[in-house]
């Protein structure tokens, strides 16, 4: 496996590679999806036939939008849940929710049986995750591991510390996991293993080090 970098490197790698070099956030983000996309149609632990996304309003829920969008636009049957306050989102959710409204992919709400559903996407949190999970976020995350669905996760399981590995609060407990661009050192922990399942690595375009090297 690559390198693994810290949940701040990782935030100053996203940082710079949009503000410095000069990579649109909404071009990584869609590189994301597709590589996300991608993991999960080639992965045979998945069952496809139902999917629900779960999205937080942070960039880690925009990544799981552009997953329901190409996996609507490829003939999959999806639903998405949006946990968290729809006024606080980043501006990169509200695009890719916008998408979504366009390709009327149909929402459900708390209240929901995941039992319905083969496979859940977990977009609750990524790197931005900066304290215990609680109310609605923790329901949901409950209630997705004791579903009959099996879980994939976007860049860190959430409620799952990258650093550390350890949980903070409650966190997913994915059968596989889609990190961008590089493995967060927490995710490597033994006792991180039952949280984050199989890892893959996408590769978005996000370099530390020579990005010449791809290192
Ligand atoms: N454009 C970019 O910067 C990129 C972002 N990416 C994705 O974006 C993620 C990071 O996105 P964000 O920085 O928006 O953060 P997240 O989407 O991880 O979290 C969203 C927000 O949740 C809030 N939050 C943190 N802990 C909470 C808690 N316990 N309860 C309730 N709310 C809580 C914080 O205000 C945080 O900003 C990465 O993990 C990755 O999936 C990737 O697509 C690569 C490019
Ligand atoms: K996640």
């Amino acid at each position: 496996m690559t390198h693994a970098i810290t949940v701040e490197e990782s935030r100053q790698l996203d940082a710079k590679t949009i503000n410095e070099i000069g990579i649109p956030s909404l071009v990584l983000m869609e590189r994301a999806g597709l590589k996300i996309y991608e993991n999960m149609i080639s992965n045979n632990d998945l069952d496809l036939s139902s999917t629900l996304i779960l999205a937080g309003t942070g960039n880690n829920g925009g990544d799981a939008l552009v997953v329901a969008r190409l996996l609507v636009t490829h003939g999959y049957k999806v639903h998405t849940l949006t946990v968290g306050n729809p006024a606080h989102a980043s501006d990169d959710h509200v695009t890719q929710a916008k998408i979504c409204d366009y390709y009327q992919i149909p929402k459900v709400f708390l209240d929901e049986n995941f039992d319905k559903y083969t496979t859940i996407v977990d977009g609750l949190f990524g790197s931005g995750l900066s304290r215990n999970v609680g109310g609605d976020f923790a329901t949901v995350i409950d209630k997705a591991n004791a579903s009959t669905a099996k879980c994939h996760a976007i860049d860190i399981p959430s409620g799952l510390n990258g650093d550390t590995g350890e949980v903070m609060g409650t966190a997913i407990k994915a059968t596989s996991t889609s990190t961008v661009a590089y493995p967060k050192v927490g995710m490597l922990k033994d006792q991180a293993k039952a949280y984050t399942g199989r890892i893959f690595v996408d590769d978005i375009g996000i370099y530390r080090g020579n990005q010449f090297e791809g290192d």
